[in-house]
């Protein structure tokens, strides 16, 4: 079996293409790869925050499909950062050139994809489409007594943090705070807490905290479902940035770049509205390939990974000169 080794802004996949990959793999035996190879401490290589399976698409409008499995074995609905990733894969298959772009099938919605400039030298991009977004509990899957939220307390949870909750399509909690509770436990605690047997969000939510640096610059941390803390979550960088237009940028907010700072590096997006009053968002960041793998399949269900062949592409580099640039 086939994999690869991939990221954006840090938030790390393996991603197989079970239609080169020889891989016959059951639904069962999908799980349990994701799981396997994605644990932390006896994963591939350190693990990963997910499984990125690409298949055919089932439209004849989508060039393939994205399936999201978290390190947990839950599967999601989206994946802005893999979405890219996955994007270049696609491309780099089809021989599309970059000034094309396509669509990928996802679980709820197809998604344009088009290669973007590159992020840094040698740091290639991909911009791809986040959307269809709702305000509606049902849709986001919250249980806190009222059909939307936005800006509220739910006082359970802080006396003071506000939050505001939305699906892009996958469900999103974000709330604004000072760099003291950024940098503090709260994220964690709250997280924690809506991720595991609660009346709020009983199917898990993402959750992030936004720190304002000014008025094109946001930073984001995230705590997301089915993985933990990670470097960056690309649909809670979109969902922030949406929120952060909407509630403090208003109308001057709409079709400007934003730069979204993370953990692991930087994107960007830009929040756009319909003529019908609906969202959408443009999240644009590295696509990076860091490792060809190879490994037998049935030794990596049962955890042995002795056998891998692992080649570096030698991408990591160029990201972390990438990385070092930012800090200063
Ligand atoms: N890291 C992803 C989001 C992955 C899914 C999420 N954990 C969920 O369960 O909704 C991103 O870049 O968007």
């Amino acid at each position: 079996m086939k994999l690869l080794k991939v990221h954006g802004s840090g938030n790390d996949f393996f991603l197989l293409d079970k239609m080169e990959s020889g891989s016959r793999l059951n639904e069962v035996n999908l799980i349990k790869l994701a799981k396997t190879i994605c644990d932390r401490h006896s994963g591939l290589h350190g693990g990963a925050d997910g499984l990125l399976v690409v298949l055919p698409a089932e439209h004849q409008a989508a060039l393939a499909k994205m399936r999201v499995i978290n390190a947990d074995g839950s599967e999601a609905s989206m994946c802005g950062n893999g979405l890219r990733t996955v994007a270049r894969y696609v491309a780099g298959k089809a021989q599309i050139g970059d000034d094309q772009g396509f669509q990928i099938q996802t679980m709820y919605a197809d998604l344009q994809v088009k290669a973007a400039s590159e992020l840094a030298q040698n740091v290639p991009a991909y911009e791809v489409e986040i959307s269809p977004v709702s305000f509606s509990a049902t849709d986001i899957g919250m249980h806190v007594g009222q059909q939307s939220l936005f800006n509220g307390l739910i006082p359970a949870l802080s006396e003071t943090i506000k939050f505001s909750a939305v699906a892009v399509p996958n469900p999103h909690l974000v709330a604004f705070v000072d760099d003291k509770i950024l940098a503090g436990d709260k994220l964690v605690e709250i997280a924690t807490y809506l991720n595991g047997h609660n009346s709020f969000f009983p199917d898990g939510v993402n959750v992030s905290f936004i720190n304002v640096k000014s008025a094109r610059q946001i930073f984001v941390r995230t705590f997301e479902r089915g993985v933990g803390l990670t470097s960056a979550c690309g649909t809670a960088m979109s969902a922030s940035s949406l929120i952060f237009v909407l509630q403090q940028l208003k109308e001057k907010g709409f079709e400007k770049m934003l730069e979204v700072y993370n953990p692991g590096g930087m994107v960007k997006t830009i929040v756009h509205q319909r003529q019908d009053g609906t969202y959408w968002i443009s999240l644009i960041g590295n696509a990076t390939v860091t490792a060809n793998v190879v490994l037998d399949e049935k030794a990596a269900l049962t955890g042995n990974f002795s056998e891998v062949v692992w080649q570096e592409t030698g991408e990591e580099k160029q990201y972390q000169r990438f990385i070092t640039s930012l800090k200063k």
